[in-house]
């Protein structure tokens, strides 16, 4: 296909090629001109040799492997008990792995609003794989989660409304982005060297869902696929038989999770698919949908090789985590560990791991985390002298915290247990924190993913819906004050989940389930409910990752949940002496006396009777009027009563 190409003269005098077929471009003219040239994305030299650099470091790997000088990661899989079915055959598979630098990935749908350690089983392999040099996706199902995986089910899935599925897809995005930033911190803990070839990413499968035709996929992939071997998948018959049926969506979901593949195959060469074991159906059919589309391809220049079995799609699954009644780990059996930190606190997800029998120690920590194996068997030999003091599970639980949460969070949550639990028994409170603390981050320390505030909160509606966006950010703890929301909003330092491009007037919200961000201009308050999301779900973000999935509630709502937000009319000093002022006003009004030491104790004492602190500080007009009047009353109050 030819079009129209504008090559910048800054470009000049270099040679580039073409992406997908190699074609190459040299020599661009030194003015800007237009070209009809082929409609490609140009590569430049400086990618090319990086990228022939790879290419020779992976063929020299592959005969270090095959002279046995160095390991096949697929054995380290093996070793490790990554691996429970291969869909592919074994030898090939492990063959791919040694000759070529394969993308891999990993789907989960966003039907919870956390992920949980179930989940890090399928994704150790992965980022095992980032590490050591392979292309590494992990995929957001928000189009699948439409529809609802039926693998393992009896019972169909309940429907999520859209507001569920924006907040558990935004959620879910940001912990795979932590999860992605600690395991590069994990990585140079454990002493692998980062290289430029190093590739991962987050992928939305709504990216491609929300405009691929129907007709498209069933012209492509639906005339291949036969429906015989569909029905007779474990998943379809027992759902058919002992369950509730099988929808005509539920049936054709392997079809999306395999035009995933496909898509993230076309464009990444994303060979491999890794999942759970219940998603061994999924991967198989996967497969055929993959080659269906493949070989459907009518463009030359898209054309992809399919000359052997190492160009095919392959896969494996890894065993199920389960708890110790052999139950599934997992949402719908109701017995996750979160990774969420206000779901299942550090505290907690670290004395999880502590808890492990020594029977399983070993195992897990093959499982999850990246020590090499004979450090794992040191740590048995030392840990079996005097099993009591759980060496292995305190080093276990170490490693998963510092991938979760990252490695200062694992620190500080290994000195509260030792603290709490140690010989010492110094007790060291976790998760002490003041109301609103969830929601700032603590002073002189920047915004990162491991200690980035509570996500989600909610607030009323009078708020949202009548107030400037510089009082909504200031409630959220965004902004620091409502100036400070106002010179965010002037300046275009935050961001509202919306579609990009379009004024806050006229904007139509994030588009369906794709997480898309605009800037915050100081808007009409009027104009914040179009940026609502199903009429009550706001998300706004300020830097890159300090994100709130705000709910907004009825004020009889927010009243009850007794929660107060930055701001908020009448909570602070002057609600308290405006409140003083009535109940004077009404005693006096009902001649009740009033003593000196009652007037000193509302001054000096908090709530619960403990003498107050008093800083000095500049009082407001409002605030000293409001004295005075308080004052008067009480000087009439204490003449005209009784006295004591
Ligand atoms: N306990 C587990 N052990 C191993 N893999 C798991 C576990 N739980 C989930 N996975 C895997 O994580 C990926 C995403 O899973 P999914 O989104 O279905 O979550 P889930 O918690 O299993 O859901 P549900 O409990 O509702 O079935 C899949 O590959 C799945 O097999
Ligand atoms: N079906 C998977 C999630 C998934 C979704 C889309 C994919 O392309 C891959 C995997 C599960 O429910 O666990």
């Amino acid at each position: 296909m030819y079009g129209r190409a504008i090559i910048p003269a800054f470009r000049q005098g270099r040679a580039y090629i073409c992406r997908s077929c190699q074609t190459s471009l040299a020599r661009v003219p030194v003015t800007p001109v237009i070209l009809t040239v082929p409609q490609r994305r140009w590569i430049g030299v400086k990618v090319q040799n990086r990228r022939r650099e790879a290419k020779e470091q992976w063929a020299q790997w592959a005969s270090e492997i095959e002279a046995g000088q160095r390991r096949n990661l697929w054995d380290i899989f093996e070793e490790r008990g990554f691996v429970k079915d291969v869909a592919g055959t074994r030898e090939v598979v492990r063959e791919i792995m040694r000759t070529k630098r394969i993308h891999a990935y990993v789907g989960i749908d966003p039907t919870a609003p956390s992920l949980h350690i179930g989940h890090l089983l399928p994704l150790m392999p992965l980022y095992w794989m980032y590490m050591h040099g392979y292309g590494a996706h992990t995929l957001v199902g928000g189009a699948t989660a439409k529809i609802g995986d039926p693998s393992g089910r009896l019972k169909d899935r309940d429907g999520m409304d859209r507001a569920t599925l924006v907040t558990n897809m935004t959620k879910i995005h940001y912990q795979l982005k932590q999860l992605w930033e600690n395991v590069e911190e994990q990585a140079r803990r454990h002493g692998f060297e980062k290289e430029w070839a190093w590739k991962r990413a987050i992928k939305n499968n709504n990216t491609w869902w929300n405009s691929t035709p129907m007709l498209e996929v069933l012209r492509r992939v639906g005339t291949a696929i036969r429906v015989g071997p569909m029905l007779t998948r474990d998943t379809v018959k027992r759902k058919m038989t002992e369950g509730d049926g099988v929808s005509f969506a539920e049936f054709s979901y392997p079809i999306m999770q395999g035009w995933d593949w496909w898509k993230l195959f076309e464009t990444h060469g994303c060979q491999m698919q890794i999942g759970g074991s219940d998603q061994y159906g999924n991967i198989i059919s996967g497969i055929e949908v993959v080659k269906a589309a493949r070989k459907s391809e009518t463009d030359p220049d898209k054309k992809l090789p399919m000359e052997s079995v190492y160009d095919d799609p392959i896969g494996f699954t890894v065993p199920l985590l389960t708890d110790s009644s052999g139950a599934k780990f997992g949402k719908s059996a109701g017995n996750a560990i979160w990774l969420d930190p206000y779901q299942t606190s550090t505290f907690d997800l670290y004395g999880y791991f502590v808890r492990r029998p020594d029977a399983d120690v070993k195992h897990l920590m093959k499982l999850f985390t990246f020590l090499p194996v004979e450090t794992i068997q040191k740590t048995m030999e030392e840990h079996n002298v005097d099993p009591s003091k759980r060496v292995a599970q305190h080093l276990l639980a170490f490693e998963v915290v510092s991938l979760i949460h990252g490695v200062q969070q694992a620190k500080d949550t290994q000195a509260a247990h030792k603290g709490m639990y140690g010989k010492k028994k110094k007790l060291i409170i976790p998760s002490a924190t003041e109301p609103g603390a969830e929601y700032t981050v603590p002073d002189g320390h920047q915004t990162n993913l491991n200690n980035r505030p509570k996500i989600d909160m909610i607030l009323p509606e009078s708020l949202i819906m009548g107030k400037s966006i510089s009082s909504i950010l200031y409630a959220t703890g965004l902004a620091t004050s409502r100036a400070d929301g106002n010179r965010l909003a002037v300046q275009k330092a935050a961001y509202v989940g919306g579609a990009p491009g379009q004024k806050a007037s006229t904007n139509k919200g994030m588009d369906d389930g794709e997480l898309q961000f605009t800037p915050i201009v100081a808007w009409h308050p009027d104009d914040t409910k179009n940026f609502l999301i199903d009429g009550k779900i706001l998300i706004l973000r300020k830097g890159k990752h300090n994100v709130r999935i705000v709910e907004m509630v009825s004020d009889e709502e927010y009243e009850r949940s007794g929660q107060t937000y930055p701001g908020q009319p009448y909570t602070g000093r002057l609600r308290k002496l405006k409140q003083r002022l009535e109940e004077l006003e009404k005693r006096v009004k009902a001649g009740e006396p009033i003593t000196a030491e009652e007037s000193k104790k509302e001054e000096n004492e908090d709530e619960e009777g403990e003498p107050r602190m008093i800083f000095p500080r500049k009082k407001s007009p409002q605030e000293l009027e409001l004295e005075a009047k308080i004052e008067a009353l009480e000087n009439e109050a204490k003449k005209n009563g009784p006295s004591f």
